[in-house]
């Protein structure tokens, strides 16, 4: 559909953009990234036709683009270029209709009803339908944006050029205009080219992605083949770190600020606190978490984190509400707090700390095994809700990173289960040695101060702290439980 070849020019003697080729197919979205000044609207201008390159060539459907003539041109193309203050003197209809001279035969002389219903529609999809009557300079810079939006979806040509479409638009009217914009893309057939600043917009709804570096292509591809961590840091010099997104198969960036810390950033069994109702431990300042928790479990930061008693028959449909509530009553932050239950009595919770290298380590274990149960034979049993839960923390004086956490996971659960080996705790349906039991937390929490330790397996310094604190600890919970009753 587009082609690019070669494309060198600028501003008079100033070379901008230097040696652009690529090619767009029909009915994808592509996104043009890159820093401040790289050349991106030069090259939006360029593509248009606006401005003519030193050297290199523009095909839209294998045909150069000054062999088109302007109206023929502007039915192929459309371009919205960056918003800027200029003084307006028409209604929000006339302006979208402006969209439709490349289809007048006479200035507005023919206007029919393939227009109108052009820019009805183009006005429906931007949701500008209510400000039809209304003059440009009395609306919001946002609104305004959406009804050049619309004018030029009203223009109805195969290729849309887009220059930062979302500036001025709140998240709400971002999604809005780019859901649509994607929509005609894909059901329509639709070709967009557009410039955005916001790279998880970009990565998010384009299928390729044109990654620009001081007028020059630094790479072009799927977003998970250029939006790499290295190669973002080194095109905007600044530092950044990529995740996944919830939904979608797109990598998403998050900055990642300089910000001087004071607050020395220790956490000591003072902070632990073991009542009748709950054991509680409250870190003076949030820590990295990963846990299976009932309340705020996954990855997240939190300062408080309980483990509350409950009555051996507690049985209430929606857990998480009651928990939250109970939060609320008790006076926790819900949204600070990580929350476990047990029927153990918390008076037997079991602590130990450990003074390692790197800083403290506290492991604090509550284990009721009445319902242990051994992993591998639990597909026979169905009866899983009788009384019995091992909830286990580990809060760490160190630094990991997202493989560390998942493998501190690993080598806590392996030492649990090894505890239970080593204390003969059996599965009574199979009879055969328990692993844990159905309802077992665990939660790894660590202070993010200090070296980075990149791996938590079992051989690690703080993989053997995990192995050994989680087996001693459980161990000393299990003996506790059973010389008690609950
Ligand atoms: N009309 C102009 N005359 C002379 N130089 C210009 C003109 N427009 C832009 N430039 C220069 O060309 C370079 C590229 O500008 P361009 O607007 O293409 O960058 P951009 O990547 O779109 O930047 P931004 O992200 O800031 O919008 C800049 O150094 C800019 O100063």
């Amino acid at each position: 559909m587009l082609k690019v070849h070669n494309i060198s020019g600028g501003y008079g003697a100033a070379p901008i953009l230097s040696e652009i080729s690529f090619q767009v197919e029909k009915g994808k979205m592509i996104g043009i990234l890159g820093p401040n000044g790289c050349g991106k609207s030069t090259l939006l201008k360029v593509i248009s036709g606006i401005m003519s390159p030193t050297f290199g060539n523009v095909f839209i459907d294998g045909k150069e683009i000054d062999q088109y003539s302007t109206r023929e041109l502007a039915k192929k193309m459309t371009i919205l270029p960056q918003l800027h203050a200029t003084a307006f003197s028409s209604t929000v209809r006339e302006t979208v209709s402006i969209g439709r001279y490349p289809h007048q035969s006479g200035f507005f002389s023919s206007w029919r009803a393939e227009d109108e219903s052009a820019v009805k529609k183009a006005m429906q999809q931007t949701d500008i339908e209510k400000y039809e009557n209304h003059y440009l300079e009395f609306l919001s810079g946002g609104e305004q944006q959406r009804v050049f939006i619309a004018q030029a979806l009203a223009q109805a040509s195969s290729l849309l050029l887009l220059d930062e479409p979302t500036n001025h638009l709140d998240i709400a009217h971002q999604k809005q205009i780019l859901d649509m914009i994607r929509k005609e893309v894909t059901e329509n057939d639709l070709t967009v080219v557009s410039v955005f600043h916001d790279i998880n917009l970009a990565s998010l709804y384009c299928d390729e992605i044109l990654l620009m570096e001081k007028g020059k292509v630094r790479a072009y591809g799927a977003p998970h083949e250029v939006l790499l961590e290295e190669k973002v840091m080194a095109v905007y010099d600044t530092r950044i770190s990529i995740q996944a997104h919830p939904e979608q198969p797109k990598p998403q960036m998050t900055i990642l600020p300089d910000l001087q810390d004071t607050l020395e950033k220790v956490i000591t069994v003072e902070h632990l606190n073991i009542t009748n109702e709950y054991v509680e431990f409250k870190s003076p300042f949030p820590l990295k978490v990963l846990s299976s928790a009932v309340h705020n479990a996954g990855m997240g930061w939190f300062a408080n984190f309980v483990n509350r008693t409950v009555a051996p028959n507690y049985d209430i449909d929606n857990v998480k509400e009651e928990y939250y509530q109970y939060l609320v009553d008790k006076d926790f932050s819900p949204t600070n707090t990580v929350g476990m239950m047990t029927a153990v009595d918390t008076k037997k919770a079991v602590v130990k700390n450990y003074s390692m290298p790197f800083g403290e380590v506290i492991v604090v274990v509550t284990a009721g095994v009445g319902n242990a149960i051994d992993v591998s034979q639990s597909y026979k049993r169905n009866d899983f809700f009788r009384v019995g839960t091992i909830n286990t923390w580990v809060l760490i004086n160190g630094k990991l990173s997202d493989e560390a956490f998942v493998q501190a996971m690993m080598t806590a659960t392996e030492a649990k289960s090894k505890a239970l080996q080593h204390e003969e705790v059996y599965d009574s349906v199979s009879n055969t040695i328990a692993t844990g039991t159905p309802t077992d937390s665990l939660l790894i929490a660590s202070t993010q101060a200090g070296e980075l330790m990149q791996y938590g397996g079992p051989i690690t310094e703080v993989g053997q702290v995990i192995g050994k604190g989680v087996f001693e600890a459980t161990v000393e919970a299990v003996q506790s439980y059973r010389k008690g009753d609950r």
